[in-house]
């Protein structure tokens, strides 16, 4: 099987340094402060925003073929140029959050925020995808239509990807394919966590290939996650990027470590198994959620730690990076319970429901169900998301159901 690899690297030309630290807060004066439960507070600086037109990108432009070989796995070659692309875009992401301009977000008709990092990334891995895939679907969460609201975000986005507006248009045009379960499709959520990032706290890309409506391959891009446990210390390693194949394990390996000038599965397929933990008894598990009680509900959650004895406090992070600390066996629970009636995107769980079953866990519905993600953009499940080591499964969506049902009493 003939693949292409990249000739030329991308460029970043930014000359600031990084952000310093991952972060759950952003005082008034600008530092940035680390507010996991049960973390010391570190309150650390970080730079004023540079001015815009010290990021841009060079797309690579030439492609080599290069050969995948016969022993590689069925989708050794996507999930190559997945984790090439993501490294690539987690980079630009950082740089992107470390210059943040607040005056360059625009607010979707669901209320949620949209920034120059959202649009970006989606062109960027669409673009690359596109190219080396030509037959393939894309569902992706940014539509043209709020780019087209503020035309500074659009002239923010040309700069950012090197693309004029009609190829930007046309690529960010490619990602609404509405279904189709035999079909092979690319699902992408470019910024899961978009409030964590214009807050300075924790986002994730995440992207998937699901073929046949089943998920073949999963990655989670995770810029402010240190490469080794959730909570930053001054001097942490960040930028942890998850990658899982069917069948074929997941791996976690440091940003900073993927040459992301290459789709060459030998190349850039690296990094450590994940596996998740094997806690046993639910009153010795740490659990995780959202940050923001909005997404999540979080007197739910303490219902149900209640039931099972879990005195911890949860750790709260946005974004799919959750569900890479679950395949890692940081924590062993993810809890997920968005207010009645949201429906939720395929984009913000699919590609993390891979990681963590490749890890040896399970994620399900709040009922137990499994998850269906077959049926285009929009999710029908019930009762939330759980996602555990898969030892506790069971034990936790009981008490799941126990803490509705006592919640519903009320
Ligand atoms: N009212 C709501 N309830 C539940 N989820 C919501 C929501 N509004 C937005 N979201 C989703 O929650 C995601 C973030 O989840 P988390 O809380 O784990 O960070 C958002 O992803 P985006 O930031 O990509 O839009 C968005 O899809
Ligand atoms: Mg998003």
């Amino acid at each position: 099987m003939n693949i292409f690899a990249f000739q030329a690297p991308f460029s970043l030309l930014s000359g600031r340094p990084q952000l310093a630290s991952t972060v759950c807060g952003t005082s008034s004066s600008g530092s940035l402060i680390s507010s996991f439960p049960g973390s010391p507070v570190v309150p650390l600086r970080y730079n004023q925003r540079a001015s815009k037109d010290l990021i841009s990108f060079s797309s690579p432009k030439k492609f080599s073929r290069t050969t995948v070989s016969a022993s590689a796995s069925k989708y050794a070659a996507e999930r190559a140029a997945a984790v090439s692309a993501v490294g690539m875009t987690s980079t630009l992401s950082r740089k992107l959050q470390e210059n943040f301009d607040e005056a360059l977000v625009v607010i979707k008709d669901d209320a949620s925020p949209v920034t120059v990092a959202d649009f970006a990334v989606q062109a960027l891995i669409v673009s690359r995808l596109h190219e080396q895939f030509p037959e393939d679907n894309f569902i992706a969460e940014e539509f043209v239509l709020d780019l087209r609201k503020d035309m500074a975000l659009f002239r923010a986005v040309c700069d950012a990807t090197g693309m004029d507006e009609e190829a930007l248009v046309k690529i960010i045009d490619l990602c609404d394919f509405t279904g189709a379960d035999d079909s092979r499709t690319w699902i992408l959520d470019p910024n899961d966590g978009t409030r964590g990032f214009v807050k300075m706290r924790h986002y994730c890309i995440a992207l998937g290939l699901m073929e046949g409506g089943v998920m073949r391959v999963g990655v989670l891009g995770c810029p402010n996650l240190p490469v080794s446990g959730i909570v930053a210390d001054v001097g942490s390693q960040l930028g942890s990027i998850f990658h899982a194949e069917q069948g074929q394990g997941a791996y976690m390996i440091a940003e900073k470590d993927i040459d992301t000038s290459s789709v060459d599965p030998s190349v850039v397929l690296k990094g450590k198994r994940c596996n998740v933990s094997d806690v046993t008894d639910p009153s010795k598990a740490d659990f995780c959620e959202s940050f923001e009680a909005r997404h999540s509900s979080h007197s739910l959650s303490t219902k149900i730690a209640e039931i099972l004895n879990m005195n911890g406090a949860p750790y709260r992070l946005d974004s799919q990076a959750k569900y890479g600390c679950i395949a890692r066996g940081d924590v062993s629970i993810f809890l997920r319970f968005p207010r009645e009636g949201y429906v939720e995107k395929v984009y913000d769980s699919a590609p993390a429901v891979i990681v963590v079953e490749e890890a040896g866990g399970r994620v399900t519905d709040g009922r137990g169900q499994p998850l269906d993600f077959s049926k285009g953009r929009y999710m029908d499940n019930d009762d939330g998301i759980v996602a555990t080591n898969g030892v506790m499964h069971d034990t936790i969506i009981e008490a799941v159901q126990a803490a509705i049902k006592q919640k519903a009493a009320v």
